[in-house]
């Protein structure tokens, strides 16, 4: 596998050689999660789910009783995470253990979500995530997915996805994925958290969710998840950054 992409400022020069990140941002129930997963499968790259640690942050908040808008101590909770991601296998989605359990479904809930939406928004939380994001980056390359990977942690990645769909194309999709796990959810009300997430994470003032200027968006919401991959693999293909 060819890994040697460079930074447009370094090339020729060779150094400080850096694995390629491929960035996936966008609202909850874009479909990030799904195709980055996808995709780091595909290439044989790394993954980061950011979100999780967003989301990892919140529920161990509520393990150790800390207030969600506690921001000295939730960054101190974020710089000593013990969390572990265990990559995907052939018959297995990515694993995460956080202090010695595993939380990789107990994470996913709306109401999981909407706390780490809330500790988000605090500028010490993201700051003491910042450098544990950004170890991801090892060859052979990164898909990164979440609200600030192409605009804050990987700013340099040569190619940016930005991917939308209407509100309630995603509260759709998050009905059935919730149904389909057995759980009772309603689709007025998961409308509503999403639209309340997508308003906390838009208007927060640090790291706002927002394409980078250099984001291709993608509108899936008439798309199937195939026509995604095949799109966003076209533009791996065009800048020629996957060998
Ligand atoms: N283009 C698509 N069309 C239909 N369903 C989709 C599409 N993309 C994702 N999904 C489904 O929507 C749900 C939410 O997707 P997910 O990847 O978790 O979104 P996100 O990470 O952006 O919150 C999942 O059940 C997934 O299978
Ligand atoms: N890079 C990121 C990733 C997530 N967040 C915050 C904002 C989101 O509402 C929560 C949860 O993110 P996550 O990607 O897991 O949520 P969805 O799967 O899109 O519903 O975390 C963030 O601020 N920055």
């Amino acid at each position: 596998m060819r890994t040697g992409w460079y930074p447009s400022s370094t090339r020729g020069t060779v150094v400080n050689i850096k694995a390629p990140v491929i960035t996936i941002d966008g609202p909850s129930g874009s479909g990030k999660g799904t195709v980055a997963g996808i995709l780091a499968r595909q290439l044989g790259w790394n993954l980061l789910d950011s979100g999780a640690l967003y989301r990892l942050l919140a529920f161990a908040a509520g393990n150790h009783g800390v207030d969600l808008t506690n921001e000295e101590l939730l960054k101190a909770l974020a710089a000593h995470l013990d969390v572990q991601f265990i990559a995907a296998t052939d018959g297995q989605l990515q694993r995460i253990i956080l202090e010695g359990d595993e939380v990789s479904d107990v994470i996913r809930t709306e109401s999981v979500g909407a706390g780490a939406s809330q500790v988000a928004a605090l500028p010490a939380v993201r700051e003491a995530l910042l450098q544990r994001q950004r170890a991801f980056q090892e060859p052979p390359g990164l898909v990164a997915d979440g609200r600030d990977m192409g605009t804050v942690v990987f700013p340099d990645a040569p190619l940016k996805i930005f991917l939308t769909a209407s509100a309630e194309e995603r509260a759709r999709r998050r009905y059935l994925q919730l149904k389909g796990k057995g759980e009772d959810v309603s689709l007025s009300s998961l409308l509503d958290e999403i639209r309340a997430r997508d308003e906390r994470d838009t208007q927060r003032a640090v790291a706002p969710l927002k394409p980078a200027a250099d984001a291709i968006q993608l509108d899936s919401t008439e798309l199937s998840i195939d026509q995604v991959l095949q799109r966003i693999m076209s533009e791996i293909a065009i800048r020629d950054i996957a060998g």
